[in-house]
């Protein structure tokens, strides 16, 4: 693959040193592998014999593994022989000039050792607790367990996400995962909140695996449903959007599982950012949004003492926020799991690689780094007057971020002009309250209009303003959502629309009032309100060259 500004190739000589011969590494039953390998460096894992798992989903014997940019374990259950050589050194995510040294471990990992000891048997133990509610629920007209993963940062909520999202595949679940994390996405680029109906196995090499874009792919796509949230922390803003958006993917997370059979069954996984299982002031009201919105029944902690007591106290043996509690006796229980020693804590530098290695795989596919689930893409640029386009951005202004409005300040009380958007296009989001989310007793502080979805027709206090001409030179190398609201919908309805697909800003032409996008397939851009990323992601400079 050759597109502008990838740089998939390096030199032999640019190369930072020798790599290390293939290793073969002996599991015994219960152990696993952990290892980090950097970006701009690639290993290659394969399962000489025995059986191995990377966070619940099973390699395939013979199967040759790439990885780049990425921490984890192999853990075997029966033990294993694998075998660790090194692969290419790339440079697809190092925009910023810096490469990545290859290490002195197996195949040039940074880091890389064997452990006996985990926590999978509780892990499986949580499965198999899951499953016997599943079969408990069935036939019964009650749902699934939906369950809410909860601890600070680098816990290993997201691979216990992946782990319990896996096994309940694999016994032919449906399980809904929803990503609550803005800072990583699921399937999507970060700055999204998610919601996926997992059918089949996840991806070895890409974690959760790929959306559906325009290319084949050999592991089956997941289609996610994608709210914006282009703001690094749920706590920006007091939580006052990041309510709404969870409460509106919450209604249609409902929605979904009163549809499908399945899905009912199975339940859902919430997976949640380590900022509110970290006590932070406000992460209690938002915890006990998420409990409410999505009528959680199991709490999961990993890795903090206290959250667990607070959540024992505040949960335990209460019932349900689902109208389905009184009739089934439906209870909340809350238990503590073992963080893994093997969680490893990454670097703001590693973090943005990784959203940056999101952001340039949902453009330009996967297939630098994959070898069992390439997707190459095909992008294309498209020059259009910003003036044309119905772009709204959050006015939300956070400790760090002080930077002047672009806006008129007549804007600011434009609302009033802006139609609630009714009936127009593809736009088909439910526009009723959701009647599920009785607020759970006991935590203070929530007052009513924070706690139900906010009417679509008032807009007031919605922070999303419409941005006009001129076009800001700071949309450079950052994204633009476009919604499935019409472009004359109230900024309310935008903020609750889902989202279509995104753009990238290449460039501004502040003087011509143009800008340059890129976007993930040929076509027309479609006449929605968009959303721009101006917080959230950071930019990512030089995506195309
Ligand atoms: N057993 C393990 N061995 C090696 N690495 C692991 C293990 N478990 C998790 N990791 C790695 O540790 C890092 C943190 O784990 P994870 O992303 O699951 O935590 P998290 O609680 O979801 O973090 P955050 O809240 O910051 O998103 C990840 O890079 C993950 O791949």
């Amino acid at each position: 693959m050759s597109l502008p500004g990838l740089e998939l190739t390096q030199a032999a000589e640019d190369r930072p040193h020798a790599v290390a011969p293939p290793s073969q590494i002996a599991l015994n039953p219960g152990a696993e592998w952990r290892f980090e390998v950097e970006f701009g460096h690639t290993i290659k894992v394969k399962l000489l014999n025995g059986t191995a798992e990377l966070f619940g989903t099973e390699l395939a014997e013979s199967q040759t593994y790439t990885f780049s940019g990425s921490k984890g374990a192999i853990y075997t259950w029966h033990g294993c022989e694998l075998e660790v050589s090194a692969g290419e050194t790339v440079t697809t995510t190092t925009v910023d000039g810096s490469t990545s040294a290859a290490g002195h471990g197996a195949g040039g990992c940074q880091s890389e050792y064997t452990s006996t000891d985990t926590p999978m048997m509780e892990y499986a133990n949580m499965h198999f607790a899951l499953e016997s509610i599943r079969e408990e629920s069935q036939g019964s007209g009650k749902d699934g367990p939906r369950v809410l993963l909860l601890g600070p940062s680098n816990a290993g909520k997201t691979s216990l996400a992946k782990i319990l999202t896996s096994y309940a595949t694999k016994l032919g679940g449906q399980p809904l995962v929803v990503n609550l994390d803005p800072a990583e996405g699921m399937l999507s680029v970060p700055g999204t909140l998610t919601a996926t109906t997992f059918r089949t196995m996840l991806d070895v090499e890409n974690g959760w695996g790929s959306s559906p874009l325009s290319g084949p792919s050999p592991v089956p796509v997941k289609l996610p449903l994608v709210y914006s949230y282009p703001l690094p922390s749920p706590l920006d803003a007091e939580g006052s959007v990041y309510r709404p958006v969870v409460s509106r993917l919450a209604l249609q997370v409902t929605e979904r599982m009163a549809k499908d059979e399945e899905v009912q069954k199975t339940g859902i996984i919430v997976d949640t950012p380590g900022v509110l299982g970290s006590g932070n002031p406000g992460s209690l009201e938002l915890i006990n949004h998420i409990v409410t919105e999505f009528a959680i029944t199991n709490i999961v902690v990993l890795g903090s003492e206290r959250l667990y007591h607070d959540m024992v106290k505040q949960y335990d043996n209460k019932p349900s926020s689902s109208a389905a509690a009184v009739a089934f006796d439906e209870r909340v229980s809350v238990v503590k799991l073992s963080k893994s020693g093997g969680c490893v804590d990454r670097d703001a530098a590693f973090l943005k690689k990784t959203r940056e290695s999101q952001i340039r795989s949902y453009f330009f596919g996967n297939s630098a780094l994959s070898t069992t689930s390439a997707i190459t893409l095909s992008p294309s640029t498209i020059q259009l007057d910003f003036a044309s386009l119905t772009v709204y951005n959050y006015t939300v202004v956070s400790t760090e971020d002080e930077d002047e409005d672009d806006y008129d300040p007549s804007n600011l009380n434009m609302g009033d002009s802006f139609l609630p958007g009714g009936g127009g296009d593809d736009y088909s989001e439910p526009k009723q309250e959701s009647d599920r989310a009785t607020p759970l007793p006991g935590i203070v502080g929530l007052s009513s209009n924070q706690t139900n979805h906010t009417n679509s027709s008032s807009f007031s206090n919605v922070p999303l303003k419409r941005v006009l001409p001129p076009v800001p030179t700071a949309l450079e190398n950052t994204l633009i959502a476009i919604t499935h609201a019409p472009t004359t919908a109230s900024p309310a309805d935008v903020r609750d629309a889902s989202v279509k697909g995104f753009l990238y800003v290449a460039n501004v032409d502040a003087e011509k009032g143009k800008i340059m996008l890129l976007s993930p397939i040929r076509g027309t851009i479609p006449a929605q309100a968009m959303i721009w990323a101006k917080r959230w992601p950071d930019e990512v400079v030089g995506l195309v060259g």
